[in-house]
């Protein structure tokens, strides 16, 4: 099937980014050191937070990153690059370093989630896997946040997208996504195996249409499952499903337990409600109405909001594809780069668009919680070597509107960026999916309500400390007297041509 019978991810990457590399090594400039930090412009879904994830797919792919000689006989075919580059990348040796969030952390617009420091040619290499594989993760973990903020506490939900997701490995890295953001449990088994997440279902239509008769799918399904859920709306729901459900869960007793029944169609409010007084008439107060069918957020709130009598609620296509935003947008930029004396010294992008100017530095970014309470105060952007958890105040000010300000005492101030792989080695205890889960819900916790309602959240503070909104004024001012002088020596050069 595939032309090369290996396929690593070493070539998971634009062609430009070799291009770089190669423009870099042939110019001695591909070992001088240098810093990107990824980060989004805006959140998803215009939700008040994003809940960072992929992280531990990110840190795999690093771990194998070496040009196979497959993918070496590959560049070799496309005859753009002499043979001494393809000898130089058998042999590259990758000694990133890497500070990331952890997953489960709450992240924001315009604050670095991770920062990839290290020969410059080999950060631009794995630009393009990084961000394919965090701006997947965070949206879906995101988009999962919004439908658990929408539910109640004992309701469960099941993440059912992997028929609907954008190829497996949407469905796979989503499933755990999902998983981070809150769900319960996911249909996909892979992913059940794969990160231990808890595995569940129930049964299709076509078992119903392949007996032909709904009580004797009912009965086969009981008779061969401890724990069942019959789906109900093959033919009629209320006058054919439930009864049936009802007449088999009674003569099965005590020989299964009865978790349930599914819905998949129709209106789901008035369903749930008459299927509640049936099921209740009957002795079975405690069997579980689950729901599904093109779920998402606004559906559950609006049904909840009529009085629907749903637990469970199974979501595949709106989670899975981020139905209504999908793209994330997370970008990465260079912040910093080695002068020909061997200094670092800060770099940044301009624009006539604001929202496109980078902020240029290697940073960290402090939450800021007040000590009373533990809840949020914003985030603080500073310079890597600031220390704002040493500061007896702090003074917080909008990045734009810099008149919207405060004074912040009695707080603390907690670094979000970690080092996570250093020379070649991951220096990180990776969590387990659960402990993720269980962090990200603390983190949720913790922040305002404000931010956290799914339509008009508040904005939350991601403020620059004073000296690195001064060194962005500096390298603005900078760059632009650098082109206004360019400009003036064009001028003068046409000037005397004309003469
Ligand atoms: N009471 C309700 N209020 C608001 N939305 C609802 C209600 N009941 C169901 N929905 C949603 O309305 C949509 C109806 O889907 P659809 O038009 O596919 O009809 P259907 O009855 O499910 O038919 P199909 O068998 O084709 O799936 C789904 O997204 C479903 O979640
Ligand atoms: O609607 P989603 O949120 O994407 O959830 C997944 C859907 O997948 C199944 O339907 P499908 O018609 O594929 O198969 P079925 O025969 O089991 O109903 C299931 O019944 C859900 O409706
Ligand atoms: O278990 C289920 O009910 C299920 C699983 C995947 C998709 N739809 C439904």
């Amino acid at each position: 099937m595939y032309k090369f019978e290996d396929d690593s991810l070493m070539l998971h990457t634009d062609l430009y980014q070799i291009n770089m590399l190669q423009t870099y090594w042939q110019n001695g400039m591909d070992q001088r050191k240098a810093v990107f930090e990824s980060y989004f412009r805006s959140i998803p879904f215009e939700n008040g937070f994003a809940l960072f994830a992929g992280l531990e797919r990110i840190l795999n792919y690093i771990n194998n990153l070496k040009f196979t000689q497959s993918d070496l006989d590959y560049l070799r075919s496309l005859e753009i690059y002499p043979e001494e580059f393809l000898t130089y990348l058998e042999n590259m040796e990758f000694n990133l370093t890497i500070r990331s969030m952890r997953e489960g952390e709450l992240c924001f617009a315009d604050e670095p989630l991770i920062q990839v420091e290290g020969p410059l040619g080999q950060c631009q290499l794995v630009e393009t896997a990084i961000l394919n594989m965090l701006n997947y993760q965070t949206l879906i973990a995101t988009k999962a946040a919004r439908l658990k903020s929408v539910v109640d506490e004992d309701d469960s939900l099941a993440e059912f997208g992997s028929r609907r997701a954008q190829e497996t490995a949407a469905a796979i890295w989503g499933s755990r996504a999902a998983y981070i953001g809150g769900f319960d449990s996911t249909s996909n088994v892979r992913a059940g195996k794969l990160f231990g997440i808890p595995v569940s279902g129930t049964h299709a239509h076509s078992l119903v249409q392949a007996y032909r008769d709904e009580y004797e799918a009912f009965t086969a399904y009981a008779k061969t499952h401890k724990n069942v859920v019959f789906l109900v709306d093959t033919y009629d729901t209320l006058r054919s499903g439930i009864p049936t459900a009802i007449k088999v869960a009674k003569e099965q007793g005590d020989k299964i337990n009865f978790i349930g029944v599914r819905i998949d169609s129709g209106d789901m409010a008035y369903q749930s409600k008459r299927i509640r007084e049936q099921l209740d008439e009957a002795g079975f107060p405690d069997a579980r109405i689950i729901a599904s069918n093109d779920l998402d957020e606004k559906t559950i709130l609006n049904l909840r909001m009529q009085g629907a009598k749903i637990n469970d609620w199974g979501v595949g296509t709106k989670l899975i594809t981020a139905y209504d935003q999908p793209a994330l947008g997370a970008v990465y930029k260079l912040v910093s780069i080695e002068n020909s004396k061997g200094e670092l010294v800060p770099t940044m992008k301009i624009s006539s668009n604001a929202a496109k100017i980078s902020t240029p530095g290697i940073k960290q970014v402090w939450r800021i919680t007040r000590n009373r309470d533990g809840k949020s105060e914003g985030d603080y952007v500073a310079l890597i070597e600031e220390r704002p958890d040493l500061e007896e105040s702090l003074f917080m000010f909008h990045p734009v509107h810099t008149y919207i300000n405060k004074t912040v005492v009695d707080f603390t101030a907690r670094p979000l960026l970690t080092e996570v792989w250093k020379d070649g080695k991951c220096v990180y205890d990776l969590p387990s999916v659960d402990e993720i889960r269980d962090y990200a819900a603390h983190n949720i916790s913790a922040l305002w309500d404000e931010y956290k309602r799914i339509l008009n959240p508040e904005q939350y503070p991601v403020d620059l400390s004073q000296n690195l909104y001064d060194e962005k004024m500096r390298s603005i001012k900078d760059i632009r007297d650098k082109i206004d002088n360019h400009v003036l020596e064009i001028e003068e050069e046409l000037l005397k041509e004309g003469e």
